[in-house]
């Protein structure tokens, strides 16, 4: 008997952005479920829709965007839903690892200010508490003397630190669905393999929903249950995830799965399966 729960459900989602040479349609007919405690992974080459997909869920969209379709999050409706409201359930419900960290703050606000500020957003926690919690957020990241971190400001901190930082945020918070675009691409390999246990662990202790975007092959084998594949702002083919690595049925799958190059190296003449970004 299936007893998985689903959390996230998007049928017929389309978007479409007007620009001076007409109206572009960037997500064409998306469709996929996202059940409790599930890692989603979403593959594809460089621009053909998953960071756009994200937005979507997210209801992160310019103005000159249009979003057609349905995102129900828990049984609710987030396509044109009411902006405070949307702004409540981002955060809280569905947290948000983004590719470019330096986005995700404000430069004039200490780490400590935006980091207790979003904990206080959310919850009912003291200013000590938040502070507090915000602290232990930082060291399950592996981010040394936690409480020096708050004090300092985003332009103080590495690419990588950043990273992490926004990471901390998000899990803090527990949301019942995570959506991590590229969440360790601008960290070395230590980082990465903590970065990527954290959300294992986010999966396993709390049992959040995790969409997870990555160009590294070889994470998305590692993580993901079920896979998806974006082509052309189109999901050309979806399995589960040991399916998809032996049995690639699209020949765009199969171009991406062959992309991954076979690297020799000499002095043992041992061969080493390279994940190529694509
Ligand atoms: N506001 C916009 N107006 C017009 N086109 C846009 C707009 N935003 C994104 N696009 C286009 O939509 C397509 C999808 O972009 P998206 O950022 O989702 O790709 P991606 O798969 O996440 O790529 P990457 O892996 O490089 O992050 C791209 O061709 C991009 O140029």
């Amino acid at each position: 008997m299936n007893t998985s729960r689903s959390v996230l459900q998007v049928s017929g989602l389309n978007v479409k952005v007007t620009t001076d040479q007409g109206q572009l349609q960037l997500l064409h007919d998306i469709h996929f479920n996202l059940d409790e405690g599930q890692i989603l992974g979403l593959v594809g080459e460089s621009g053909c829709g998953k960071s756009m997909t994200c937005h979507a869920i997210l209801q992160l969209m310019n103005p000159h965007t249009h979003v057609e379709g349905s995102i129900q999050l828990g049984g609710r409706e987030l396509n044109g839903l009411d902006p405070k409201e949307m702004r409540r359930i981002r955060g809280k419900e569905i947290g948000f690892i983004m590719q470019n960290p330096m986005n995700a703050f404000t430069p004039v606000y200490s780490i400590g200010n935006q980091f207790i500020e979003t904990i206080r957003t959310h919850t009912k926690l003291s200013k000590k508490e938040a502070k507090e919690l915000a602290a232990a957020s930082l060291s399950n990241v592996n981010l040394p003397k936690p409480y020096e971190i708050l004090k300092l400001y985003p332009s103080q901190l590495s690419g990588g630190m950043l990273q992490r930082v926004m990471i901390a945020m998000c899990m803090c918070l527990k949301p019942a669905v995570v959506i991590a675009d590229e969440p360790t691409t601008a960290l070395d390999m230590v980082n990465q393999l903590q970065v990527l246990r954290e959300l294992e662990r986010l999966r396993s202790e709390c049992g959040t929903t995790i969409l997870l975007i990555s160009h590294d092959l070889s994470v998305i084998a590692e993580m993901a249950d079920e896979v998806m594949v974006m082509q052309h702002g189109q999901i050309v083919e979806q399995a589960n995830v040991f399916q998809l690595f032996d049995q690639p049925e699209h020949v765009y799958t199969q171009n991406l799965l062959n992309a991954r190059l076979q690297l020799q190296i000499p002095a043992n003449k041992q061969t080493v399966a390279y994940s190529a970004n694509f």
